[in-house]
Formats: C-alpha cells, structure tokens, sequence
C-alpha cells in the first residue's frame, strides 16, 4: 500500500466557502503515467499544488513517495520534478544560469543532462529568458523538471505553447522516465497528449473525479466521425439499413455524385463494416476516435456518478456498451 507513488484519500479543499475539492482518491504506482483530466475550474491545479505542500488541504490524507509532503522538506522535494502550469521565469539571468539555480534546489544532475535536454527540445541556454518566446520558457520548465531524473513527475499542463515536434520530444521524454521506473502525473486538457503516453485516466470535473480507467477503454467509448459516399441508392434506402447502427448526428443527403453519409459513430466497427457491404460504396473515411468527445460525454453529466458514490470504472462503461451496440448493430 505504501508503495505507491501517489496516494490520495478523502482530499478536499475549500477556498474560504468554496469547495474546489470535494473528496478525491488517487493512487500512481511507480512506473505508470496517470493523465489527469478534466476542464477548466476542476480542481486539477489545486491537487497537484496540494501533492507539492505549496497548498495545504482542508482533509483528507496525502502520500508522495511514501511520505506526508507536508513534512517531506528538501529530501522529498529533490526527488519530485514539477512543472508548473502558470511558469513564471526571470527575465534577466540566462537558462544555464537558472538552470544552475534549480540544480541547487533539486539535487545531484547527471553530467552534461541539461544540454543533453536542451539539444533534444532545441533550447539554446545561453540567451537570457527574457528574450525567449513563450513555447521555449516552457522547455526550460520542462528541463529542470526532468534533469535530475526524480522518482515522480508533476507536470502540469506540459506542452502548452509547445509545437508538434517539441511535443513529440516531450512524449518521449516522458516514456523514458517511466522506462527508469519513475511515476508520472499528467495534468491537462490537451486529450491528445493523455491518449499518446498516459497508462491510466482520472476525470475531474467540479472537484470530484468522475471516472478512471485506462487510456484503452476512454479510446473505446471514443465515437469516431465517419464520411462516405454510397451510389447506386437513395438515402432512404441507405437509412433502411443503416437507422439501427449507434449512429449519431447523422446527415444523410442525395447529391449528384451519390448519398453522402456523415456521422459519428458510436461502438465497434465491424457492425458498421458489414452493413455497407450491402451498399455501394465510393468513398470511406474513418477517422481516429475522438477522445474529446467521449470525455465531454462525461462531463456532461449524462453517466456521472452521484455525489458519494464511487467513481465510474471506464472499463466497464465502454467494454460492455461496446459489445451490447455491436450485437445490437450486427
Ligand atoms: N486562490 C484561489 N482562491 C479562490 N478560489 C480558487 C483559488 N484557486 C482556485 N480556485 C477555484 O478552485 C477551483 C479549482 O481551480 P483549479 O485551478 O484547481 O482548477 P484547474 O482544473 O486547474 O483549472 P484550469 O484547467 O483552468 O487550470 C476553481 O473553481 C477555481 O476558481
């Protein structure tokens, strides 16, 4: 039990009369990417400043590595990395220099793992901060982050102002950390990052975590949109067969060239394969799912958990929605 990298019960936090926690569990085991989702206001700087002592809580019990952060001090500290949602970097003093102020805080630094890190992401250290754009402050928070590769990583809101490639090394980076063994806790809204390196999700919404599971069930109850162009047919004919397929914002329309579907779709796909085998189909795009839908399905409310009752298992959500629709659709 005490193993865990992060372990969180009961946590709440008021501000003066406002709850922005209101009772959260979490565990991250060592080796594991947790994505900590959730959209604006749910409380996901809150917890991540709370797991750092620089927030205390209102209750609840919190461990990092095995200890109270509360009383953990330096000792503790030096083996957390943190990257701050809101970074606010001096203007004045170069990378190297802060960098070198970090180190003093963080603890022991591998020879040559700054520049190692600085040539990855593409920062050049000797400029002062001031004249460096917003995504490069960035990889210098992620640098002293990650340079003194500590047992646990908070990162929040990571890649922001970061362009693809620069994300790209970020993911790797954050691969690689977990390879060594270490926890990672990812805080963000950006689906994208969470799909592409989180083992595990918590959904936050309005200081309570509303689902969790892994990456790989938010991905099955993601619906995915779905264009196709069938000749041949009419669309009401086309309706005849498709009306029983977990179809949603469908438009279906007749134009020279065929009927042209558009829609997303919700479950397995091989239903919706063996469907259209009966039409004649043009044109098919299938897109990737699209997590940011399925999430906010989530914070809609429409399967949120009541206040007090367990979070929602996504396993167990979208494996047997999926299977039921797929039956339902062949
Ligand atoms: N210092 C503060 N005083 C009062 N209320 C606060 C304070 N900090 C945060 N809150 C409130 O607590 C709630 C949770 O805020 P928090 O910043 O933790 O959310 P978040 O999930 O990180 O949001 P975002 O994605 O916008 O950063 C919000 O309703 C916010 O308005």
């Amino acid at each position: 039990m005490t193993n865990a990298a992060i372990e969180v019960k009961g946590l709440r936090k008021n501000y003066g009369r406002t709850p922005a926690l209101r009772g959260i569990d979490l565990r991250l085991e060592p080796g594991t990417v947790l994505g900590l989702i959730g959209p604006n206001g749910a409380g996901k700087t809150t917890t991540l400043r709370i797991l750092l002592d620089l927030l205390r809580p209102s209750s609840g019990a919190v461990r990092v590595l095995g200890e109270d952060p509360r009383r953990g001090g330096p000792a503790l500290r030096r083996r957390i990395g943190y990257l701050p949602g809101d970074l606010r970097l001096d203007g004045r003093t170069t990378g190297k220099r802060m960098l070198s102020f970090y180190r003093s805080v963080s603890g022991p630094v591998a020879r040559g793992r700054e520049d190692q890190l600085a040539e990855r992401l593409g920062l050049d250290l000797s400029r002062p901060i001031g004249t460096l754009s917003k995504g490069n402050r960035q990889k210098l928070g992620l640098i002293q982050a990650f340079m003194h590769d500590p047992d646990l990583l908070i990162l929040d809101e990571p890649t922001s102002g970061l362009d693809p490639l620069v994300q790209r090394t970020f993911l790797e980076l954050v691969r690689e950390a977990r390879h060594e063994g270490a926890a990672v806790l990812l805080s963000s809204h950006v689906l994208s990052e969470i799909q592409h390196v989180a083992d595990d999700v918590a959904v936050l919404a309005e200081g309570r975590i509303i689902a969790t599971g892994d990456v790989a069930a938010l991905r099955r109850g993601a619906a995915r949109r779905i264009r196709a162009v069938f000749g041949g047919t009419d669309s009401d004919a086309v309706w005849d067969q498709i009306w029983q397929l977990p179809l949603r914002e469908t438009a279906l329309s007749d134009e020279s060239d065929g009927v042209h579907l558009e829609a997303l779709y919700d479950g397995d796909l091989d239903p919706f394969i063996k469907t259209i085998s009966w039409l004649t189909t043009l044109e098919l795009d299938i897109q990737e799912p699209d997590l940011e839908d399925a999430v906010l399905q989530l914070y809609s409310g429409s399967h949120a958990p009541a206040e007090g009752e367990a979070p929602l298992d996504l396993a167990t959500l979208y494996g047997q929605a999926g299977r039921t629709e797929g039956e339902a659709g062949a």
